[in-house]
């Protein structure tokens, strides 16, 4: 008469082995002594997997994690975009944040910096504002780069109804507004003396830009805060390459009155 088996021995299955080893024996079949053979057949099922097999697990957990990061973004901008249209729930408010949006679009920025350059009477204000300008300049290239690499598309809520946009601007990620808004904001906070109430507004006209990009139904909502942390970050190389007479005389003297 057969033995009763254990419970562990039937989770086990007829090969007496855990489940998870017959998994892994048949991602990487190796030779008879291969190291994963080995610890299939011997008693040490705690042993640490081999790299091999812990590079082909590791994709499929990161890709489980990314795909529904992914979901969750779209659920979430979907749900957050509620002036994406006149006939959203906060479509009344969809006039405002068109407003917004032209506050944080590069042809403002752009056109007030080299207005400024112009005005300017100090070497001071000019250095600043020629920094800006190259700030504005590398952003707007950074972000057509990843945006012309990602290609990611907007949300299909959106109406594509922008202010003066180029060609990669069919593309979401990451917002090109929130980048700037980012990059702006830390600028002015180092470079200009302000008072504190100047510069509280300041920040929430950087987050409020952000924001109205997902509620306009323009992006998700990775796309706003990858842009922020790219402009946060672009500013620091802004700083480090930072223009000055004494770096790029030829520069200054294209100002000078
Ligand atoms: C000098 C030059 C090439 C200026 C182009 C200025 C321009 C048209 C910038 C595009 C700004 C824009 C619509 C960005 C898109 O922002 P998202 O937040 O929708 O990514």
């Amino acid at each position: 008469m057969p033995s009763p088996r254990s419970s562990r021995e039937r989770r086990a299955g007829s090969s007496g082995r855990p489940e998870f080893l017959s998994l892994v024996s048949q991602r990487s079949p190796g030779p008879p002594d291969s190291p994963s053979r080995r610890k299939e057949s011997g008693s040490s099922a705690a042993a640490p997997l081999p790299e091999e097999d812990c590079m082909k697990l590791n994709p499929s957990f990161l890709g489980i994690a990314l795909s529904s990061l992914l979901a969750i973004d779209l659920w979430a901008s979907k749900r957050l975009g509620v002036c994406a249209g006149e006939g959203s729930a906060w479509g009344s408010a969809r006039p405002l944040m068109k407003v917004i949006e032209v506050s944080g679009h590069g042809i403002p920025w752009l056109l007030g910096t080299i207005y400024g350059l112009y005005q300017s009477d100090s070497l001071a204000a000019r250095e600043v504002l020629l920094n800006l300008l190259f700030a504005l300049l590398l952003d707007l290239v950074l972000v057509a780069v990843v945006k012309g690499l990602v290609r990611r598309r907007r949300p299909t809520h959106n109406k594509m109804d922008m202010f003066v946009t180029i060609s990669v601007d069919k593309y979401s990620f990451p917002s090109g507004h929130a980048t700037r808004a980012a990059l702006v904001c830390r600028f002015v906070l180092h470079h200009l003396v302000l008072a504190v109430p100047l510069r509280v507004l300041i920040v929430l006209w950087a987050l409020i830009v952000g924001v109205s990009r997902v509620m306009l139904g323009r992006h998700n909502v990775t796309d706003v805060l990858c842009g922020l942390l790219l402009g946060y970050a672009l500013y620091s190389v802004v700083e480090y390459c930072w223009l000055s007479p004494l770096r790029t005389p030829a520069l200054f003297a294209l100002w000078s009155h």
